[in-house]
C-alpha cells in the first residue's frame, strides 16, 4: 500500500525538530495555524480490538500499525491534528510502541501535528525523563505536543514545560476529562491559592495569608481545575498567537466550566476537547461549553471517525463532516 500523503497543504505547522537550527516555531503558533487552515478537528488514532476486527485486521502490533498506517494515508495533511493513544499500542509491548513510532513517523511526513495521548505525570526527577521520550528532538517517540497528568502538582510538570518550550513542542493539561469520575478531584476545592496575574507577569500565589488578611480568615477555595487553569495562564502569558501549554477539556462536562470557576479565558493556550462523536457530545455541546474562550477548542474524535473506516474515501468524509460540524460551533 502506498503510504503517501492524501494531499492538501499544512500551513504553518512545521514540525518540532524538524532541523534548521534557528529557534522553532511554537506548538501554539503551529497548531494554530493548522486549525485555520483545515478546521478545529484532531482526529484521535485509538486502534481498538473491535475496530481491528472490523476493518479485517488481526489485534496484534502488525495491526495495529496497519490501522494506525490506514488512517494517516487517508486524513494526512487534511485535518488539523492527530491523536495517537498510546495505550491502544502499549498493550501489544515493545512491538506496539514501535508501531506508535512509525505512526508518529507517517503523521509527520504528512505535514499533520501529532498529540502524543499519554498522560504522563510524575515526581520532577522522573517527568524530565518522560519529557526526554516524549518531547526531545530525535526521541522517537516524540510527536508534536504531549498530554500530562497535574495531579503530582502543576510544578512537577516542570521538566515538560521547559523543554516542550525549548524543542517548539507542546502540552496538554488535564483540567475538566470528559469522563464521568472526572469531577470528584477537578471539583473538589483546595486550599492552595491559584497563581495570579500582574500586568508585568506572573506572581506566585502566596503560601499564607496576606499581612492584610485576618489571621481567622478563611483562605480563598479554588476547584482543582481552577488552579490548574490558573497555571497554564501564568505559563502562556503574553504568547501569540496562543501559548503552547493547553488544556484537556472534554466536550460532555456541561456547565462545569462555569460551576468549577475555571477561567479558560485566561488560559491564552489550546484546549483540547475529547468527548465528540462517540461520548456523545456534537456540534451543540461545542458550542456551548467552552464561553468565549471556544475559538481555541480543538474539537477532537477518536471512534467516531474511526468507525466509517476502513474505506479512505468513507473515513475522510466523516472527518470532513465532523470539521464542518466542530467548525460552525467553534468558528461560526
Ligand atoms: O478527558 C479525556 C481525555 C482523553 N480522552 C481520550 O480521548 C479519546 C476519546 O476517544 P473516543 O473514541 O472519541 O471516545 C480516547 O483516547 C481517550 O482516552 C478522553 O476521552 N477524555
Amino acid at each position: 500500500m502506498s503510504r503517501t500523503p492524501a494531499g492538501g497543504a499544512a500551513v504553518g505547522t512545521t514540525p518540532a525538530g524538524s532541523g534548521g537550527g534557528a529557534s522553532p516555531v511554537p506548538f501554539g503558533a503551529r497548531l494554530a495555524g493548522a486549525m485555520d487552515a483545515h478546521g478545529p478537528l484532531c482526529v484521535g488514532i485509538d486502534p481498538h480490538a473491535t475496530l481491528l476486527q472490523a476493518w479485517g485486521l488481526e489485534d496484534s502490533a502488525a495491526g495495529v500499525r496497519e490501522f494506525s498506517l490506514r488512517v494517516v494515508d487517508a486524513l494526512g495533511g487534511q485535518v488539523a491534528a492527530f491523536k495517537p493513544q498510546a495505550a491502544f499500542y502499549e498493550r501489544h509491548g515493545s512491538a506496539g510502541v514501535a508501531a506508535l513510532e512509525d505512526t508518529l513517523a507517517a503523521a509527520r511526513a504528512a505535514g499533520t501535528l501529532t498529540i502524543v495521548d499519554a498522560k504522563r505525570g510524575d515526581i520532577g526527577s522522573t517527568m524530565s525523563a518522560y519529557a526526554d521520550a516524549f518531547l526531545r528532538d530525535g526521541s522517537p517517540l516524540a510527536g508534536d505536543a504531549l498530554t500530562v497528568s497535574p495531579y503530582l502538582g502543576f510544578g512537577s510538570l516542570e521538566p515538560a514545560v521547559n523543554l516542550a518550550e525549548a524543542t517548539g513542542r507542546g502540552l496538554f493539561v488535564l483540567c475538566l476529562t470528559s469522563n464521568k469520575e472526572g469531577p470528584e478531584v477537578q471539583h473538589a476545592r483546595t486550599g492552595a491559592t491559584p497563581p495570579t496575574m500582574t500586568g508585568d507577569g506572573v506572581t506566585p500565589a502566596p503560601s499564607g495569608a496576606s499581612s492584610d488578611t485576618p489571621p481567622s480568615a478563611t483562605p480563598p477555595s479554588a476547584t482543582v481545575a481552577a488552579v490548574v487553569a490558573a497555571h497554564a495562564a501564568a505559563v502562556n502569558a503574553g504568547a501569540a498567537p496562543m501559548g503552547s501549554v493547553g488544556l484537556v477539556v472534554g466536550a460532555t462536562i456541561g456547565d462545569a466550566v462555569t460551576s468549577t470557576g475555571t477561567d479558560l479565558d485566561a488560559v491564552n493556550g489550546p484546549l483540547l476537547a475529547p468527548g465528540v462523536g462517540a461520548q456523545g457530545a456534537g456540534e451543540k455541546e461545542l458550542a456551548t461549553t467552552f464561553g468565549r474562550a471556544r475559538g481555541r477548542v480543538l474539537a477532537s474524535s477518536s471512534r467516531g471517525i474511526l468507525r466509517a473506516g476502513p474505506a479512505p474515501h468513507d473515513l475522510r468524509a466523516a472527518a470532513r463532516q465532523a470539521a464542518e460540524d466542530a467548525t460552525r460551533a467553534l468558528r461560526g
